[in-house]
């Protein structure tokens, strides 16, 4: 298996970062290379840590005016935050698949408020229960640890899922978001995975622009070509 016909793209993931400079942090992410940023909002119920909201996203969009921002939701009321994440200036919302009892009506909530749609999957919840929805969405988000923090083991037996959603969906943009870095990133981007979330890696190393460098490097050099016609 390997990564399907979609491109290759990093996003750090700033968690582990030094957050009282969050937007000069940001900038040496994409400055070092990262195709988008991926920021992690929790709010101590859907996960036992708590950072931050949409008023911290408008004031870093304020500096960051055209990175991509993915906005991965660790929220227990995911319908709440639609709107002001929107007018912040979130690219797409990214929704745990667990946090919600109408997947439907959320993916077009977010897509109304003009965002694009990513749904995810916490270790304990089977790839099958996010089939219904790949159709729906732009990004599928397979979470390689428990979320909640930064700096965790990677959990390789969470690969058999991306190769699943891989096998079904060439096309499809599939994140994996949870100890992902050098030592990792080759049975990522074996098993099929194109978005790449990698924070203390990144974010702790002195030579980000390395780390992010040789992140795609792996995962380009499982990409599936397209056929020349
Ligand atoms: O969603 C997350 C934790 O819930 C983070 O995105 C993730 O942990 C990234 O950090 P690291 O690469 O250090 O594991
Ligand atoms: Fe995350």
């Amino acid at each position: 298996m390997m990564s399907g016909l979609c491109h290759c793209k990093i996003g750090p993931s700033i968690l582990n970062a030094d957050l009282s400079c969050l937007a000069s942090e940001s900038q040496k992410m994409l400055d070092n290379g990262a195709d988008y940023l991926h920021l992690d909002v929790m709010d101590g119920h859907f996960v036992p840590n708590l950072t931050f909201g949409a008023p911290l996203v408008q004031c870093l969009r304020k500096h960051i005016p055209h990175a991509f921002f993915d906005l991965h939701m660790m929220v227990a009321q995911p319908e709440k935050w639609v709107k002001d994440m929107a007018e912040a200036g979130a690219d797409q919302y990214t929704f745990h698949l667990e946090a919600t009892s109408d997947p439907e009506s959320l993916i077009k909530q977010i897509r109304e408020a003009g965002m694009k749609v990513g749904i995810g999957i916490k270790p304990n919840t089977p790839v099958e229960d996010v089939l219904p929805f790949v159709d729906k969405v732009d990004m599928v988000l397979i979470m390689t640890v428990e979320p909640g923090f930064g700096g965790q083991k990677f959990m390789s037996n969470m690969m058999p899922k991306v190769k699943c959603l891989r096998e079904k969906y060439p096309r499809l943009d599939i994140e994996v978001d949870g100890g992902v870095g050098l030592s990792t990133i080759e049975e990522v981007a074996k098993a099929g995975a194109n978005m790449i979330v990698s924070g203390s890696a990144i974010v702790k190393s002195s030579d980000p622009k390395s780390v992010i460098d040789q992140l795609r490097a792996a995962v380009n050099k499982w990409a599936i070509k397209e056929s020349p016609p």
